[in-house]
């Protein structure tokens, strides 16, 4: 593996800076300090990148590093590393509130929340954070009878919000507070702090990282969170018609042979998760898993950096092993002595919410039987330098019941952005794996397979180069 890197090694490697320190989860990848220059040698993919550090040589995420001067990187510090013009923009606009009003399981479980304790919350002092529209804040004021909710939203709905406070006759109770729930200065601290911060695979977007700072500012001792607490689960899953859709298509249209096609097809549909997806409970290989699970009260911002979760699913049925869907529940407690809990699960026995499932393709199927064992980790980790994104690292292993089955492993990354810059670096990635491939493909034509092996079918040509490293090492990883 080593020295098929060193053929490729470029003659005059560029110089980057460690924003910050990484540690390797194994002998491919280098460990290294923020601070330590790299020297990179191949920019193997969009998020693995070859590189030494005094001599050792391993795999970097690229996601860590910046070229340039400290003085350059003091500077893009000085851009904003939550894109908040962009984030706040885009809910100054109606089409996000529409897709999250239009969302009834969403929507009806917190006017559940707050109908299942209308008694309790009489009198009481509640922060709606990220209040948009104002929809939580308007279900605590017609449905209890708080003393006051202060209603906080950082984007220019709120001069909407005011509006339909005062239309729906809710402007005795209701205060709204435009600015950032970090900024705003509250008149007293509250009993409870109720947020609808949820994104794709949970964290996504890290608005929870508010919610966390106003809770420690603003929620009274003894006070509460709603949600309480929050899982993120997991199950090893089939997409047959995903996979038959953007890569089995591509062997015989129209009686053509397009297979060249499918490493392209590989980088543009199984490398970064699929939003929206909505999984059969019939394509569920085993029972889900919660691999991750956060409570609101304990929870805190250094937390978030790196989270991570172990799994050993038991697959109940033979089938095709294409990946992992993720989905996440909220737990919201009950004030009521002997109260039931409120339960929002965007999973797949559930109503369908806006945010669907998310969808993690392995490189390539692979086949599995009743009684197998996939065992494994995830970990997010959050992206250093655009805080609402993360990188998501799947590690799996099958450990076969019968001799059929393969036992075998592999560790796959996917990169996760926001719309906002997703286009960006979409583009600025495809020419560069275009590159890469090119020059790939004039130094070796030797292919790997997730198992290890060389024993891809002719129908699948490539694990593609951009993963092909760490399909020989075991595990998965997004960036959200
Ligand atoms: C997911 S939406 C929920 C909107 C509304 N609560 C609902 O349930 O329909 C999150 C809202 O929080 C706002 N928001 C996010 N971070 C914020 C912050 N730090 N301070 C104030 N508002 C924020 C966003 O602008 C957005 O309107």
């Amino acid at each position: 593996m080593q020295s098929e890197k060193e053929d490729e090694e470029d003659a005059s490697p560029e110089e980057y800076l460690a924003l910050c320190s990484f540690t390797g989860s194994d002998s491919d990848q280098l460990t290294f300090s923020s601070g330590d220059r790299l020297l990179v040698h191949v920019k193997t993919s969009s998020d693995w990148w070859w590189a030494e550090l005094q001599g050792d040589k391993g795999y970097a995420p690229a996601c860590y590093l910046r070229q340039g001067a400290t003085e350059e990187v003091e500077d893009a510090s000085l851009e904003d590393p939550w894109q908040d013009e962009e984030y706040f923009g885009s809910y100054g606009t109606l089409r996000l509130h529409l897709e999250m009003l239009s969302d009834k399981s969403r929507t009806k479980a917190y006017q559940q929340v707050v109908l299942s304790n209308s008694a309790s919350l009489r009198s009481k002092v509640v922060m709606d954070l990220g209040c948009g529209t104002g929809i939580i804040s308007l279900f605590c004021a017609q449905l209890a009878q708080p003393s006051v909710v202060y209603a906080v939203e950082a984007s220019s709905m709120a001069e909407y919000t005011r509006q339909l406070v005062k239309q729906n006759g809710c402007e005795e109770v209701v205060t709204v507070l435009q600015g950032r729930a970090e900024e705003i200065e509250l008149p007293e601290q509250v009993d409870i702090l109720v947020s609808e911060w949820m994104g794709n695979c949970l964290l996504f977007e890290f608005m929870v990282e508010s919610v966390l700072l106003a809770r420690d500012r603003w929620l009274r001792e003894g006070g509460v969170m709603w949600p309480s607490s929050a899982a993120l689960t997991l199950v090893p899953c089939q997409a047959n018609s995903y996979f038959a859709e953007n890569m089995a298509f591509w062997e015989r249209p129209y009686g053509l042979d397009f297979t060249p096609l499918q490493p392209l097809a590989q980088q543009e549909f199984f490398t970064k998760p699929k939003f929206s997806h909505l999984i059969e409970p019939d394509d569920c290989l085993s029972t889900p898993c919660d691999v991750i699970f956060l409570d609101m009260y304990t929870l805190k911002v250094k937390d978030l950096e790196e989270i991570e979760g172990q799994f050993q699913f038991c697959v109940k049925k033979s089938g095709f092993f294409h990946g992992f869907t993720a989905w996440f529940t909220v737990y919201f407690e009950s004030l009521e002595a002997e109260g039931a809990a409120v339960e929002l699960n965007t999973g797949p026995d559930s109503e369908p919410t806006h945010w669907k499932q998310t969808l993690f393709m392995l490189d390539r199927p692979v086949s599995v039987n009743a009684g197998d064992s996939i065992s494994g980790s995830v970990l997010l980790r959050r992206n250093p330098i655009w805080r609402r994104h993360m990188t998501v690292t799947l590690h799996w292993k099958i450990n076969g019941n019968t001799q059929e089955t393969d036992n075998c492993q592999a560790n796959i990354l996917f990169s996760l952005y926001t719309p906002f810059i997703s286009w960006l670096i979409d583009f600025f990635y495809y020419f560069m794996w275009r590159n890469a491939l090119h020059f790939n493909h004039a130094m070796s034509e030797r292919r790997v397979s997730p198992c290890g092996g060389d024993n891809l079918s002719p129908s699948l040509p490539a694990v593609d180069f951009h993963r092909k490293h760490l399909l020989s090492l075991g595990s998965v990883k997004y960036n959200l």
